[in-house]
């Protein structure tokens, strides 16, 4: 509507004015029935939505126009959030009809990817963060987290990778940031999330010192213990901020802030929360370990066994607590199938607590708060009896059941209000009435008499008319324009009698009223409005009273995440066979028999994990050399390793047959570098950039995982890293890291003759017939040679590439690797073979002679080099 400022009409200057308050967000400006978009907004909307665009001549300038109608707000709205979109919505603030000249409208309601109450927009088994990152001196960073649909609300401070590991953990829809630091943003975090970028003077101390108290009417931040994160104060009071521009101004339940301690959880830097795909795939198809853990049956434990998982501990005591509870509800099966049963049927208690606290909760989701709080009456009871485990742990754990059971808040008289006053079958709509039992106020229990007594009326004046006019199809129906009238169809139109009054003419019949028609719609119609008024008014009454437990319910629903998670954990470790791990404060990891968790449920039909028992330590075995070809099985035991150990952290059973986990504090990953050549990570540079922020930041109880590390450049220099690699972990003055090295280098297993806690192992692999045969066993050990040529003759690689790679593999291999290399190239082994698949005069001879010319086998890996020899025999064929 921009577009025709000569000839601004007054509801054009209205959405001028209104699309001014609220720069980049698409405007849904109710007109009538219909949400509208114009301009540049309605080509978003309709190419987001697939509605239809139109052009109109708004005083002689063209304009884009897109609408829908406004009961389709719950269908459309999640779609253009979804899209990234802000969209503000912008209702008629008064009634149309009473309206002196033009309708007074204003924004309501601004919904951002980040803060959205719309079932529609939220994912039930997902928090929907919305993030703030302030950029602090010196490399330290500010971050709150918020999800308004639960009322969750965290700070945190670090370095850029600790914000960025956060990031990543928590995944945020929307993160706010100042718009100064939008190069610095993009560098550190890349172009992933939905983002929106705030003026600098939203990022004072003091602004968001002020907006924290004034929101939690304290006079400081002690009581939350966030008063020493200074720059997460700052991204915190930036999300109060954030919630006031967009209208959100009922936020009760936001109330507390918690500190989101980087000292309780295992450090998992980004590589490895993607490498070991603790929550999102790495491909498409793909297993998360979260998909196998998670077998919970609320809301809130799906949504907590996110955090746990990829936030494992690193203290003892809460592990094991974890543990045995665990431990306890597998000894006593009835116990936890019982408590399974009445979790099931709690609801999203978290946010429907939320909506009661912003007033936004319909008449059907209070039946469902209802049903929800009526549940944990006997779980409390069946958490405070004691359980008949025989174990020690199940002794202790007895007490932390009744720990949670003395929590728990039945909410009594809240239930039993809601459960007198509210009708089970309440409605979605709030104005229409059938909220409220009968029995609760009197006038309310006259009224529907009345209503009822009338409409009865109604019912026998149709009888009685269809009698006197003998007209059979006669029936009195309702509507909004016309109230009650007498329809009659057109066959019939003659036995009308002369005093009826037509109102209105249809296609196939005329519609009437009567004088008495319309005392008796008068009585019906006095009853109703006084009905749906003194419902609205104790339906309100009823939130009130609810907004009472808004902090017991929350921690209501705090217990049932924890209980539903550990829970989960229970049912998978009966269902996948897991054991209790045992948690030291020691420095050795002890696994027997272990398995992949993701894998081993992945194998087909007959086909069974081959399990392996791995030690590692800081004093005899620090350092694993795991070699083996391809497809040997190196990264799957490398990858099992780290999660035997998170799973264990996270308080879960693990898949082996024992387990004894010294607890861990950092889990390093690195991946050679071709595994990335997808994702245009490929440059060796990168790859040697990430290994040196892990060799920066090592500690005595970390674990590091390295996958065929060096592949990235030539065979030599490969070997030459990361055989440094391997010997600065190992001589390392301060720390001893457990490590493990998947390798296709068996050079490195030399190693392990001059380093006393470098150990050399290997996948077990059978040749037979010249074919390989995988065994996926862990032998002590290291290989003899490589084995990428086998895999190519598996690949279908033709015979005589395969016999020619061997035989210049054997001639490479003879002797050193430190020997002049140039001069082996120079010494191969005339091929005697190579040229006689051609005839002379192919043209394919030469254009193959230039390319094996240029060819700089020095700077070759082996595999580069395969790849390069299925390159040239695509050529050929
Ligand atoms: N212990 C095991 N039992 C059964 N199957 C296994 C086992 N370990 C691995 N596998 C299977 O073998 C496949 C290859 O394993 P993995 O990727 O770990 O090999 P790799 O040695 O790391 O190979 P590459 O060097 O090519 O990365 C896995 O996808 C899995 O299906």
């Amino acid at each position: 509507m921009a577009k025709s400022a000569q000839k601004e009409t007054p509801l054009n200057k209205q959405y001028n004015q209104i699309k001014a308050k609220y720069p980049g967000a698409l405007l849904l400006f109710r007109v009538g029935d219909f949400y509208e978009t114009f301009g540049e907004d309605a080509i978003r909307a309709s190419k987001i939505l697939g509605i239809v665009l139109t052009r109109r001549n708004n005083g002689g300038a063209h304009e884009e126009l897109a609408g829908f109608p406004h009961h389709s707000l719950d269908n459309y709205l999640p779609k253009l959030v979804r899209a990234g979109e802000r969209v503000a919505i912008c209702d008629q603030l008064e009634d149309p009809a009473a309206a002196k000249g033009i309708v007074k409208r204003g924004v309501t309601e601004l919904v951002t990817p980040g803060v959205s109450y719309n079932d529609n927009v939220l994912d039930i088994r997902k928090n929907n963060y919305l993030a703030a990152v302030h950029f602090g001196k010196e490399d330290q960073l500010g971050l709150s987290l918020l999800d308004i649909s639960t009322g969750e609300f965290m700070a945190a401070q670090g370095n850029a990778a600790y914000v960025d590991k956060m990031l990543q953990s928590f995944s945020p829809s929307e993160v706010l940031f100042c718009k100064k630091n939008k190069q610095e943003f993009l560098q550190l975090f890349g172009d992933k999330f939905h983002t929106f970028q705030l003026e600098d003077w939203c990022f004072g101390d003091d602004f968001a010192h002020e907006k924290l108290t004034s929101h939690f009417q304290t006079t400081t931040l002690k009581g939350f213990g966030i008063d020493t994160l200074p720059l997460g104060i700052v991204a915190a009071g930036v999300i109060i901020h954030y919630l006031l521009e967009t209208e959100h101004r009922q936020i009760g339940h936001v109330s507390r802030i918690t500190r989101l301690e980087e000292e309780k959880y295992v450090w998992l830097d980004r590589f490895t929360i993607r490498n070991l795909e603790l929550v999102y795939p790495q491909q498409e198809g793909g297993v998360p370990l979260i998909q196998i853990l998670d077998q919970t049956v609320t809301p809130m434990g799906a949504r907590l066994l996110r955090k746990w998982v990829v936030l494992p501990l690193k203290e003892k005591m809460p592990v094991e607590e974890r543990l045995n509870t665990v431990e306890l509800f597998l000894e006593n099966e009835e116990l936890h199938e019982s408590l399974t049963h009445h979790l099931k049927q709690i609801g999203d208690l978290e946010r429907l607590i939320s909506k009661v606290a912003v007033r936004r909760i319909s008449p059907r989701e209070l039946g469902q708060l209802k049903k929800s709080l009526q549940q944990l009456t006997p779980v409390k009871a069946m958490l405070s009896a004691p359980p008949t485990g025989e174990s020690a742990a199940g002794k202790t754990s007895s007490g932390v059941l009744r720990k949670y059971a003395d929590q728990l808040n039945t909410c009594s008289y809240l239930l039993e209000k809601i459960d007198t006053e509210l009708r089970d079958d309440a409605p979605v709509a709030i104005h229409q009435g059938g909220m409220i039992k009968s029995g609760v106020d009197a006038e309310l229990d006259e009224l529907h008499g009345i209503a009822f007594a009338g409409k009865d009326y109604l019912l026998k004046l149709q009888n009685r008319e269809t009698e006197k006019t003998g007209i059979p199809s006669l029936k009195i129906a309702f509507n909004k324009v016309f109230g009650y009238y007498l329809e009659v169809t057109n066959a019939h139109k003659n036995k009308v009698p002369v005093d009826w009054i037509r109102k209105q003419t249809l296609v196939n019949a005329e519609r009437y009223i009567t004088p008495e028609l319309k005392e008796y719609e008068e009585k019906i119609l006095n009853a109703e409005d006084k009905i749906f008024a003194i419902e609205l008014r104790i339906f309100n009454d009823l939130v009130t009273a609810a907004t009472e437990y808004v902090g017991a319910i929350q921690q209501n629903a705090r217990i049932v995440s924890v209980l539903d998670t550990l829970s989960s954990f229970a049912t998978i470790a009966r269902k996948n066979n897991y054991v209790k791990p045992i948690i030291t404060e020691g420095k050795e990891l002890d696994i027997k028999d272990g398995r992949h968790p993701v894998i081993e449920q992945q194998l087909p039909l007959g086909e069974s994990y081959v399990p392996n028992d791995l030690f590692l330590d800081n004093e005899s075995q620090q350092i694993i050399i795991i070699t083996g070809p391809n497809m040997a099985g190196k990264s799957a035991l490398l990858r099992q390793t780290a999660l035997i150990v998170l799973m264990a952290q996270m308080g879960c059973y693990v898949p082996a047959r024992e387990a004894t986990i010294g607890l861990v504090d950092k889990v390093f990953t690195r991946v050679g570098a071709s595994d990335n050549l997808s994702r245009g990570e490929s440059t060796f540079m990168v790859e040697m950039t990430e290994t040196a922020s892990i060799l920066n930041n090592l500690s005595d109880r970390s674990l590091v995982l390295m996958d065929e590390i060096g592949r990235g450049t030539s065979t030599y220099d490969g070997v030459s890293i990361a055989w440094a690699i391997a010997e600065y972990l190992h001589t390392h003055p301060s720390f001893r890291a457990k490590t493990l090295f998947a390798t296709h280098y068996h050079e490195l297993n030399q190693l392990a003759e001059d380093f006393p806690r470098i150990k050399n192992f290997n996948v077990a692999v059978k040749e037979s017939d010249n074919k390989i045969i995988f065994l996926r066993k862990l032998k002590p050990g290291g290989s003899e040679h490589s084995f990428g040529i086998h895999v190519a003759q598996i690949a279908g690689m033709p015979q005589l590439i395969v016999l020619r790679a061997s035989e210049i593999m054997q001639h490479l291999e003879k002797d050193h690797v430190t020997e002049n290399k140039a001069q082996k190239v120079k010494d191969l082994p005339k091929n005697n073979f190579q040229l006689s698949i051609f005839e002379p005069a192919d043209p394919r001879l030469e254009e193959l002679k230039e390319k094996l010319s240029i060819l700089d086998v020095n700077t070759l890996s082996p595999i580069e080099a395969l790849l390069k020899l299925n390159e040239l025999k695509k050529m050929i064929s």
